[in-house]
């Protein structure tokens, strides 16, 4: 359960008599989410989400978070728009943290999605890197291959607890990675989401509704974009079976869906399968912190990293964007 931070009655009530949205109606901690606290919120005005930052968020990010919000919602792409107080200042203090409210966004996130809701968050996806191709803010990618080495350094010991071979498998990644050196590759740049996963991703039924969770964004190939999302998307976990398969029909259709907006270019294509082992990487390596990092008996469930390194190790095999259905 997702909520660090505890929110008394009196402290809502002095909140949010600092904005026009009348008084509350109900007020409930939401279950999903690992990284900050959320709220439900419903008033007299209508139904939002009331987010605490907490420690994964540097708060000096903010304001491009919310800059990026406003952006995305003048231009009509479906996202959680930030609510302005009376002061015309969105990002505010609640019990210590920093804190917004944004509006709510109508649909459900996909527990396991189809290929035709893969095709639907491609071209989301799509828009909404066209969306963002004249954002002017601009912030460096902090969980970028720079950083990789150094959330792995303490834990090879408690990898090897998981799975003997996951030592040899993330040194040998990050050695691939840094020979590679996917930084210095001239890719299309641009605002990235970086964490576009099922749960951040709204649909109604079929259809892509909209995207919310924006606090990853970030500066960076657009391409890296999409191979966050060939892996969050178009992989099929069966843990009973003790697999993790691609899924090509899923993988083609994400890509499709993707570039019947922006179509890639030549170069976007030969790096996605090291697009995807980095991203796989990364996300293997944040779980791995946040697996050996959260005490037991805490509200979080920490999520699986063996479900990365299986990602990781499929990817390896991969040499062209082919492989993945495109
Ligand atoms: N704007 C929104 N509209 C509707 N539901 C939301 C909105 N923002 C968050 N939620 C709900 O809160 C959950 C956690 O939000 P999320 O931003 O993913 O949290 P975290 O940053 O902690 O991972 C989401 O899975 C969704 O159910
Ligand atoms: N998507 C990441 C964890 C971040 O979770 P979110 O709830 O903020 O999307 C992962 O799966 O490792």
């Amino acid at each position: 359960m997702a909520v660090y931070t505890q929110v008394s009655d009196d402290a809502l009530a002095a909140f949010l008599d600092e904005y026009d949205l009348g008084k509350a109606l109900s007020f409930k901690g939401i279950a999903e989410g690992v990284e900050n606290s959320n709220y439900y919120l419903e008033t007299t005005s209508g139904r939002f989400i009331l987010t605490l930052f907490e420690k994964r968020v540097n708060a000096d990010d903010l304001p491009y978070f919310i800059g990026l919000k406003q952006h995305l919602s003048a231009k009509g792409f479906p996202c959680p728009q930030p609510i302005m107080a009376r002061d015309g200042k969105a990002l505010r203090t609640l019990e210590g943290r920093p804190a917004v409210i944004v509006s709510f966004l109508e649909g459900l996130s996909p527990k396991r999605p189809s290929p035709a809701q893969c095709r639907g968050l491609g071209e989301g996806l799509a828009r909404m890197h066209v969306a963002l191709s004249d954002f002017p803010m601009t912030r460096d990618n902090s969980l970028g291959p720079a950083a990789w080495p150094h959330l792995w350094q303490g834990q090879s010991e408690e990898a090897a607890k998981l799975q003997a071979s996951l030592p040899d498998l993330i040194d040998e990644a990050l050695a691939d990675i840094a020979e590679a050196k996917p930084q210095s590759l001239t890719l299309p740049r641009g605002t990235i989401h970086a964490d576009l996963f099922p749960d951040n991703a709204f649909f109604l039924g079929e259809d892509f509704s909209g995207i919310i969770d924006f606090y990853f964004a970030c500066t960076d190939a657009l391409a890296y974009d999409l191979a966050i999302c060939l892996n969050a998307w178009a992989f099929d976990d069966n843990p009973g079976r003790g697999a993790i398969d691609f899924n090509y029909s899923k993988g083609a259709n994400l890509i499709a869906g993707y570039e019947s907006v922006r179509p890639l270019e030549p170069a976007e294509r030969d790096a996605l399968p090291l697009l995807a082992r980095g991203a796989a990487l990364r996300f293997f390596l944040t779980r791995m912190v946040d697996w050996t990092s959260t005490p037991e008996g805490a509200l979080v469930k920490p999520k699986n990293p063996l479900e990365y390194a299986g990602r990781l190790a499929f990817h390896r095999k991969v040499t062209n964007a082919e492989g993945y259905g495109a």
